[in-house]
């Protein structure tokens, strides 16, 4: 229950941040798929731990095992597993909180659930399990590589520092050229400087990552209950301290009047378009062929640096210390998460609108 997600290209992952490894089993990836395999180590390396100051400095080097579904560098059509091994736990981090909280994280929640508790490093809890999501990402972007389809996030927001400049406006593979994720240079620094400050106060921030999937067909999408967009936000709302999803105007458009938010269409060499995108490329559950945008907001990371007052598994007063290698802030390493999760919605979406009357 739970773990399975995607209906037809389909991932469940497994593992916990101190155990012997994380993975990821995809289903349903169809034959003959190229896989390469640099590229897939290109992805999990944007989100490794140990990047730069302002991430946790766990050294992990999150080296990929392909250990089925490919046979001379092609997918075979069969359930592809992958597993990234754990190198540099530090278990001992975490004695001192077994039997207590951390406030904010999924301690006490995970252990009322299941009455046990893997305490190092947060279990399965920790963001180390979207290693294995980065990795099947990587896999469904191979694919839809195929059908030009191509995903850019970036980091809009730190704190109150925000990126004041609309996707459109910015030149998207450049936010690769910095540490914090964020396409203009300038931003970038002021975001870097502002998160190891935060962390040089033993403290930690919240952000945006903004997603941009370009190319994506019109008529991908279920006009009830599993719209296309519903799918995102499941997607980006089931990443580790994601407290929001919006796309296209979002919260902004409310603000806006019918004859200023409604898109108009047009043709250009027979192709639909429209002049302005404020549907964030998806009406009623249903891809329209505009580039489909969205932001997805990080809250501050919960393991902080600092004695915070708490209760033990008895309901008992504890103080909880911090300790452990921890990130000040997430987004930078969030970014191709989110890619990552795109990817997968999309690579589902195309292979169940094969069963749909739209062509590919
Ligand atoms: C890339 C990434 C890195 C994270 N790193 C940490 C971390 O170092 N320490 C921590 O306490 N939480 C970290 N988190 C968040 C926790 O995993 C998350 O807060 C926890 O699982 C509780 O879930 P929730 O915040 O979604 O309720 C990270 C999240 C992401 C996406
Ligand atoms: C190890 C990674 O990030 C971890 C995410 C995380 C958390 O609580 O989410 C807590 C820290 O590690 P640990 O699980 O040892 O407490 C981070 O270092 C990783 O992303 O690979």
């Amino acid at each position: 229950m739970g773990n399975i997600f995607g209906k037809i290209f389909s991932i469940t992952t497994f593992g916990e941040s101190h155990g012997a490894a994380i993975g990821v089993t995809i289903n349903g990836c169809p034959a003959g798929i190229p896989v390469d395999l640099e590229f897939i180590q290109q992805e999990l390396a944007r989100r490794k731990p140990g990047q730069s100051k302002i991430t946790t400095q766990r050294k992990e080097e999150d080296q990929v095992e392909i250990l089925s579904g490919v046979f001379e560098d092609k997918t075979t059509g069969t359930p592809i597993a992958l597993l990234i091994r754990n190198k540099d736990q530090k278990s001992k981090d975490y004695s001192h909180i077994a039997d207590k909280f951390r406030p904010s994280h999924a301690d006490y929640t995970y252990e009322t659930k299941y009455g046990i508790r893997d305490y190092r490093g947060g279990g399965r809890s920790s963001a180390r399990e979207t290693a294995a999501r980065v990795a099947a990402g990587a896999i469904a972007k191979l694919m839809l590589k195929e059908f030009g389809i191509t995903f850019h996030a970036y980091v809009s927001q730190v704190g109150t520092l925000k990126l004041d400049k609309h996707y459109t406006e910015l030149d998207l593979p450049k936010a690769e050229e910095n540490a914090v994720r964020c396409p203009d240079q300038e931003v970038a620094q002021q975001m870097f400087d502002y998160i190891d400050d935060i962390r040089k106060q033993q403290d930690t921030v919240g952000g945006v990552v903004t997603g941009v999937i370009q190319g994506v067909p019109a008529g991908l999408g279920e006009p009830a209950f599993d719209k296309l967009h519903a799918e995102l936000g499941k997607a980006m709302l089931s990443i580790n301290a994601v407290k929001g999803f919006e796309y296209g105007s979002g919260f902004e458009g409310v603000q806006m009047k019918g004859s200023e938010h409604n898109d108009a269409f047009y043709t250009e060499d027979g192709v639909v378009k429209t002049k302005t995108n404020h549907s964030g490329g998806i009406q009623g559950g249903i891809s329209n062929g505009q580039d489909i945008y969205f932001n997805v907001a990080f809250k501050p990371v919960a393991t902080i640096m600092q004695d915070q007052a708490s209760i033990d598994k008895d309901g008992n007063k504890a103080v909880v210390s911090g300790k452990g290698r921890h990130d000040p802030c997430v987004v930078p390493r969030a970014v191709p998460i989110v890619e990552a999760m795109s990817a997968l919605v999309i690579a589902d979406y195309l292979l169940i609108a094969r069963t749909n009357k739209v062509k590919f």
